[in-house]
C-alpha cells in the first residue's frame, strides 16, 4: 500500500480545536496518514490561552530528525512556532531533508489576542522559512504584520499579497476570515494572477482553529498531489463544512467540525440536518 503522509510542525492545544490536534484530525479525515513535531504546549480552552509551554529547539529539532531518518512526509505545514530559535531549527531541518511542498501558516495571536508567536521572531520567519514556502495562508492580521500594511481595501489586500510574495513563497493565500460582508473571500496569489475562492459567511462565535484546519486541509491536497488549485477548493469546502457544522461546545469560541465534509460526502445529495 502506498499510503500519503503528512508532517505538522505546531503548537498542542489543550482543547484540540486549533494547533496540532486539528492538524491531525484535518489529516486523517482526508484520507492521510499525520505526523507530528511539538513546537510548544499550550493550556487553552474555548476561552482563550490561559499558559505557552515552549520546547527547547532542540527538542523540535530532534523530532524533526527522527522524522526525516525514517519517513518522507510528502508535505509539510507549519503552525505555532512561538521563537525565532525554534523557526532556525525547523527551517535548518526543512532545508536539509528537501521537504520542498511546505505550507507555512503563520501563526501570530490566538483569537482572544495571546500572542502564539514572539514579536521578535517575526523576522526570522520572513528570513529563514519564507524562501522555503511552496504556499503561505496569511489572515489578514498576519498579513499586516509581515508587510507592516494596514490593509483597508481590496487593493491594499492584493498589494500585501504581492509584497509576502516577493518574501520567498511560490503562492500567497490571504485568508479572509477577518474581513467582513456576506463573502468569506480567500485570494490566492502565484506571482501573476489572482484566483478567488469564495464562500458564504457563517455568523458565529465557533470560529476556534479555523486558520489551522484549513491550511492542514490544504497540506493533505498537496500530500495526496493535487494542483494547489484543486487543494485550495477542497480546503475551502473542508472549513466551510466545518464552520457551518460547528459542534458548539464550550462557553466561548468552540471548535469547529471536523467530520463534516466527510459525512456531507457520504451523504450524496442529502444534508447535514
Ligand atoms: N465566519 C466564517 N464563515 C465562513 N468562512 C470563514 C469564516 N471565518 C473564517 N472563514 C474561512 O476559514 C478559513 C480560515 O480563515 P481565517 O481568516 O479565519 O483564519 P485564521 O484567522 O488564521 O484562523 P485561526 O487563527 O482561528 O486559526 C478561510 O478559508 C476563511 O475564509
Ligand atoms: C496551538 C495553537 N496553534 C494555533 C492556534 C491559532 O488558531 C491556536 N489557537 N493554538
Amino acid at each position: 500500500m502506498n499510503i500519503t503522509k503528512a508532517l505538522t510542525i505546531a503548537g498542542s492545544d489543550s482543547s484540540g480545536g486549533a494547533g496540532i490536534q486539528a492538524d491531525l484530525k484535518t489529516f486523517q479525515e482526508l484520507g492521510v496518514y499525520g505526523m507530528s513535531a511539538l513546537t510548544a504546549a499550550t493550556a487553552q480552552n474555548t476561552l482563550g490561552v490561559q499558559a505557552v509551554f515552549p520546547l527547547t529547539p532542540e527538542a523540535v529539532g530532534s523530532q524533526l530528525d527522527s522524522i526525516g531518518a525514517d519517513l518522507t512526509p510528502d508535505a509539510v505545514k507549519t503552525g505555532m512556532l512561538y521563537s525565532a530559535e525554534i523557526i532556525a531549527v525547523t527551517a535548518d531541518r526543512i532545508a536539509r531533508y528537501g521537504w520542498s511542498k511546505l505550507v507555512i501558516d503563520p501563526v501570530m495571536v490566538a483569537k482572544g489576542g495571546a500572542p502564539l508567536l514572539k514579536p521578535d521572531a517575526v523576522h526570522t520567519l520572513i528570513r529563514d522559512l519564507l524562501p522555503l514556502a511552496r504556499i503561505i495562508t496569511p489572515n489578514l492580521p498576519e498579513a499586516e504584520m509581515l508587510t507592516g500594511m494596514k490593509l483597508l481595501r481590496a487593493e491594499d489586500i492584493r498589494e500585501a499579497a504581492r509584497r509576502i510574495h516577493a518574501m520567498g513563497p511560490e503562492l500567497v493565500i490571504m485568508k479572509g476570515g477577518h474581513a467582513s460582508g456576506a463573502v468569506a473571500r480567500d485570494l490566492l496569489y502565484d506571482g501573476a494572477a489572482f484566483t478567488a475562492f469564495d464562500g458564504p459567511r457563517i455568523h458565529t462565535v465557533h470560529t476556534h482553529g479555523t486558520g489551522c484546519t484549513y491550511s492542514a486541509a490544504v497540506t493533505a491536497g498537496l500530500a495526496s498531489g493535487l494542483a494547489v488549485t484543486e487543494a485550495v477548493r477542497v480546503a475551502k469546502d473542508f472549513i466551510q463544512a466545518a464552520i457551518e457544522n460547528s459542534l458548539g461546545i464550550g462557553a466561548g469560541h468552540g471548535p469547529t467540525n471536523h467530520f463534516a465534509y466527510r459525512l456531507k460526502a457520504a451523504k450524496i445529495g442529502g444534508d447535514m440536518e
